[in-house]
């Protein structure tokens, strides 16, 4: 686990964001350390934008503290931040150079170094030719990547993305990973939003699983799958009643029934060990065909962790 700093630049303690007599957001802490790619999942609703939303001071917090790259506003160091909000808007009769040049101007470049930055930026992604097309003659894909450019052409130091991969084909998706994971090779801290975990898995250093306003995880991929690690796959004819004696477990599901042997994920006791498992079942005379350590990936940890209204997220992110 990343050491916690006086200098991390983004902390939360103990943040709560309430509408009405509804809780959005419910005493959330955590921190984000320099030069880190932190991924922001959960499901719909979870409370995912109304913090990265306080973050940024656009909504205030019921109550808890915020620190932002060293002040208690986003306001005052907004120079060095680059937001993707969820909502993506452009001026739709501005060319798409003068869209990343204007967001670079309003983020301190003069105008002619945002020139400059924009027309470098549209060359690097292969969109030198719709330079100056106007915003509503590109496709949503490209609006996307014209918008993404605007967030990074003043060179942020810390990059907040709700939702980025969200309106993408595959081969942009790729684009945009290489492009954070690049933001972070130039030692950019970027906080990211979404609903699809190989990308969070592919590239968070860290992550956080939210669901109905709480923090449920906070960690690397490593920690999560020792909290998720003590979870075996066995195959057997033996009826689920002969692993749910043994000492330590603490459920047995039905994975896959068999026409001789059933397939069951058994779960652990947090403190009990596989081998001594292995052990007992040996004892007891249970034949077993297989035995293996489920190996997790964010997909079954975030189904696990964020409880039932999560794989529904899931499916609908990949439509
Ligand atoms: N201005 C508001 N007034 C009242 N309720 C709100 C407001 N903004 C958000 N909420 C509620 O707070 C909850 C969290 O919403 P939020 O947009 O933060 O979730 P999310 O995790 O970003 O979800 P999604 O993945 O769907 O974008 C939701 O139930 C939402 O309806």
């Amino acid at each position: 686990m990343t050491g916690s700093s006086p200098s991390d630049p983004v902390v939360l303690d103990r943040v709560t964001k309430r509408y009405g007599g509804f809780t959005a957001v419910d005493g959330l802490s955590f921190r984000v350390a320099q030069g880190e790619i932190y991924g922001f999942l959960g499901p719909n609703g979870a409370g995912k934008t109304t913090t990265l939303r306080m973050l940024l001071d656009i909504v205030k917090p019921s109550a808890g503290s915020i620190s932002i790259l060293g002040s208690s506003s986003a306001i005052d160091v907004r120079r060095r931040i680059g937001y993707l909000p969820e909502e993506r808007g452009l001026y739709r009769k501005m060319k798409a150079i003068d869209s990343i040049a204007y967001f670079a101007q309003l983020r301190g470049l003069s105008a002619g170094a945002a020139k400059r930055r924009a027309s470098e930026l549209l060359e690097e992604f292969g969109l030198e030719k719709f330079a100056r097309s106007k915003n509503e003659a590109l496709s949503k894909g490209m609006a996307q990547k014209v918008q993404l450019l605007a967030t990074i052409a003043h060179e942020p130091e810390l990059l907040i993305l709700d939702e980025p991969f969200s309106g993408l084909d595959p081969i942009n998706q790729q684009t945009l990973e290489t492009l954070i994971a690049d933001q972070r090779r130039n030692g950019r801290t970027i906080i990211f939003s979404t609903h699809v975990m190989q990308h969070a898995e592919r590239l968070c250093d860290r992550f956080l699983i939210l669901a109905h306003g709480q923090k449920r995880f906070d960690g690397t991929l490593e920690n999560a799958r020792e909290i998720y690690g003590h979870r075996l796959h066995v195959r057997s004819a033996a009826p689920a009643a002969a692993f749910e004696s043994l000492p330590g477990v603490v459920a047995v599901r039905l994975e896959k029934a068999g026409g001789e042997e059933n397939l069951y994920e058994v779960e652990l006791a947090e403190n009990a060990d596989p081998q001594a498992f292995l052990q007992q079942v040996v004892g007891a005379g249970i034949a077993i065909s297989r035995f293996e350590q489920a190996g997790a990936t964010l997909h079954d940890i975030f189904v696990s962790l964020a409880g039932d209204d999560a794989s529904e997220a899931i499916a609908e992110a990949a439509e």
